[in-house]
C-alpha cells in the first residue's frame, strides 16, 4: 500500500474478529483531511473501527495508517497527534472540571494560560461554567459527557474522533458541539465521527461512509448518497392531497420548468412539488431497514 503526505487515513484489508464474531471484514477504506461521518446501525462495528484507528484495540489482519503512522506500532507517537471522545465518559471523577480541562490542555502540550483560556471558553460553551470548581464525582451523567467533550477540543490535535458525540446531549450542548466542529475544521483540524444521526451526519460531514456488514457499503457526499437510491421526482397533487402524478427530474431549474410546461398543457394540479430521498430513507435502504418516510419536500410551483 503506497502512503500519500496528504491522506488522513488508509486501510486496507483490515479485518477485526471477536472470538468468532467478525466484526469488520476486509475492509478498504481512504480519506482525505476533513470531516468524516461513519453511519451504521448498532453493532456495526462503527466503535471497533475508531478504536483502532486511535490505537486503543489491536487488529491482526490488513494495513492501517492514520496520519501515515501505524496505530499499533507507533501508538505512542500517534496518540500526540489525535483526539478521542468515546461513548463513555473518561473524565477524571476526583478532579473538578477546570482540573480536568487543564489537565487535558497540558496533556497536549498548551502553555498553562492557553490551556485556561480554551478551558473557560469552552466550558461556558457547554455551559458548565458554574460547575468549574465542583469534583467530576458530583456531575449528573449528561455533564460528565459534556466535560468529555469540552476537554478532547481543547486543542488543535491533527484529528480527533468522536465516537457518538451527541448522544444523550441536550438539544443547546448539540448546537455548541456542531458549531466547535466546524471551528476546528475551519482551523485544520480533521474530524471522523460516528452517529446515530443521519442530521448530524448531513449537516457536518464533507464525507460520509456507511458501515455495515463488516465493510464500507456506499460513501460520498449526502448528495451523491441520495442520488444512489434514485434521484428527485416532481409530484403533483390534488385538491385533497392525492398523488396524481411522479415524473423522475434531474432536479435542475430547466428540467423542472420543461416537465411543469408539458403538465400545464394537460391535467390541473393543486400542489407541485419536488422530492428528494432523505439521508434517512438513504441509510435504510442501503442497510437493508425499511424506511421511515419523512420526506423533504421543497416547493416547486
Ligand atoms: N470487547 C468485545 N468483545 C466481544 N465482542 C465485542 C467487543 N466489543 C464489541 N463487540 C461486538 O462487536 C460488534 C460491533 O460492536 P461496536 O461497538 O464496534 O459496534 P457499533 O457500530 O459501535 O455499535 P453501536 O452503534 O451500538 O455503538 C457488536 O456485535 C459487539 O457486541
Amino acid at each position: 500500500m503506497e502512503y500519500t503526505d496528504d491522506s488522513l487515513i488508509e486501510i486496507s484489508g483490515l479485518a477485526k474478529s471477536y472470538g468468532d464474531h467478525h466484526v469488520l471484514k476486509d475492509l478498504d477504506l481512504t480519506l482525505p483531511p476533513g470531516i468524516h461521518a461513519l453511519l451504521g446501525p448498532n453493532g456495526a462495528g462503527k466503535t471497533t473501527l475508531v478504536n483502532i484507528l486511535s490505537s486503543l484495540i489491536p487488529y491482526s489482519v490488513g494495513e492501517v495508517r492514520v496520519l501515515g503512522l501505524d496505530p499499533q506500532r507507533d501508538r505512542r507517537k500517534l496518540q500526540g497527534l489525535i483526539s478521542l471522545t468515546g461513548q463513555y465518559a473518561t473524565v477524571d471523577g476526583q478532579l473538578t472540571g477546570m482540573e480536568n480541562m487543564l489537565m487535558m490542555g497540558r496533556l497536549f502540550g498548551l502553555s498553562a494560560r492557553e490551556a485556561r483560556r480554551r478551558a473557560e471558553q469552552l466550558l461556558g460553551r457547554f455551559e458548565l461554567s458554574d460547575s468549574a470548581g465542583k469534583r467530576v464525582a458530583t456531575y449528573s451523567g449528561g455533564m460528565r459527557r459534556k466535560l468529555d467533550i469540552a476537554a478532547s477540543l481543547i486543542a488543535e490535535p491533527q484529528l480527533i474522533f468522536l465516537d457518538e458525540p451527541t448522544t444523550g446531549l441536550d438539544t443547546r450542548s448539540r448546537q455548541a458541539l456542531w458549531d466547535e466542529i466546524r471551528v476546528l475544521a475551519d482551523a485544520g483540524t480533521s474530524i471522523l465521527l460516528t452517529t446515530q444521526y443521519l442530521e448530524e451526519a448531513d449537516v457536518l460531514a464533507d464525507q460520509i461512509m456507511v458501515l455495515n456488514d463488516g465493510g464500507i457499503i456506499a460513501s460520498g457526499t449526502a448528495p451523491q448518497l441520495k442520488e444512489r437510491v434514485g434521484g428527485a421526482t416532481i409530484q403533483l397533487h390534488d385538491d385533497a392531497g392525492h398523488l396524481l402524478e411522479e415524473i423522475p427530474t434531474h432536479g435542475s431549474a430547466s428540467d423542472i420548468s420543461r416537465h411543469l410546461q408539458a403538465l400545464s398543457q394537460g391535467r390541473s394540479a393543486a400542489t407541485v412539488t419536488v422530492r428528494r430521498p432523505t439521508l434517512d430513507e438513504v441509510f435504510m435502504e442501503l442497510t437493508g431497514g425499511s424506511a421511515s418516510h419523512t420526506a423533504q419536500k421543497e416547493s416547486a410551483a
